[in-house]
């Protein structure tokens, strides 16, 4: 694939599908020091829209790694890229060294995407959609028994098992869908605002899973739009805004002596400053 050229300049034509995967070299993915994920000059255009215009990142494996940025600033699109989900105009996704579009089966096998948007089978139940997943992976009937029944009580979800997910709730949702991201335990864990519409309680038993994760060796990229969980919670961050990276580094690093909440509006701008209209305060 065309390494990054920064938009504008791109041609109209979007690269042909990608030939039969060869073998991926065993050891490519097993290399110590390898990053999780490596993106190189990523760019996505809808129309005259340019959502991702070369974004490059290193995300460090066993890194805990916010991604932040302003409403339309091309998270889910990069995202969406890195994860085999919409192919790239321009650029490269490596999952631990494996080309996520060249080597899609053996990419997606190392990472589990909790993806925002994306429509579940939700007419299965809970139970069904987070077993499909397990044998989908290609794990034995006994190990998805057993690693769903695990996540359900992880997540809290004992009590919906035999509910449609279509029933669910906005939270119960995103937490059967981080379910089927975990059962076929990826090294790499890529989440869309998993914490979105998610009660405080949860979002905690979910904070701590995450950790256990990390410190079992794992990589979590999450995308969020709250400043103060990403402080909290990762240990490095990249502020995108309007489909390029402004900042990137440990989160120490990018907030600068300053909190991230300050330090992302310093960077991204667009704080109006301003009351609202004065129909808006007249009552
Ligand atoms: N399928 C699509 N068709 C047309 N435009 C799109 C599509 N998907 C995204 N866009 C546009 O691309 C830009 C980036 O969108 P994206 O969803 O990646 O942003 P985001 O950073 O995830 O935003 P948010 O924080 O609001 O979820 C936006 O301007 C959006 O309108």
């Amino acid at each position: 694939m065309t390494e990054h050229t920064p938009l504008p300049g791109v041609p109209d034509s979007i690269p042909a599908a990608p030939q039969p995967a060869a073998a991926v070299p065993p050891e490519t993915a097993q290399h110590p020091g390898v990053p999780a994920l490596e993106i190189r000059g990523l760019a996505k255009r809808f129309g005259e829209k340019i959502a991702v215009n070369g974004i490059s990142l290193s995300i460090p494996s066993g890194s805990f790694y916010g991604l932040v940025g302003p409403n339309g600033a091309g998270k889910t699109t990069t995202l969406s890229m890195a994860t085999g989900l919409l192919r790239p105009e321009f650029g490269t996704a490596l999952i631990y060294g494996v080309d996520m579009w060249e080597h899609p089966v053996e990419a997606k096998r190392l990472v589990g995407n909790l993806a925002d948007g994306v429509r579940l089978f939700d007419r299965l139940t809970g139970q069904q959609l987070v077993t499909y997943h397990g044998l989908l992976s290609g794990l034995d009937a006994a190990t998805v028994e057993s690693r769903a029944t695990d996540l359900l009580a992880l997540l809290d979800l004992q009590g919906a098992a035999n509910t449609l997910v279509v029933d669910y709730s906005a939270g119960m949702t995103k937490k059967i869908a981080l379910a089927c991201a975990l059962i076929h335990a990826p090294r790499l864990l890529v989440l869309d605002e998993p914490f979105e519409s998610v009660d405080p309680v949860s979002a905690a038993n979910i904070r701590d899973i995450l950790h256990g994760y990390v410190s079992g060796g794992g990589t979590v990229i999450v995308s969020s739009h709250s400043m103060d969980l990403v402080e909290r919670m990762c240990d490095h961050v990249a502020v995108i805004a309007a489909g390029r990276v402004v900042a990137a580094g440990t989160v120490d690093e990018v907030r600068a002596g300053s909190t991230l909440e300050d330090r992302f509006v310093q960077l991204v701008g667009g704080r109006h400053q301003q009351e609202g209209p004065e129909w808006l305060r007249n009552f």
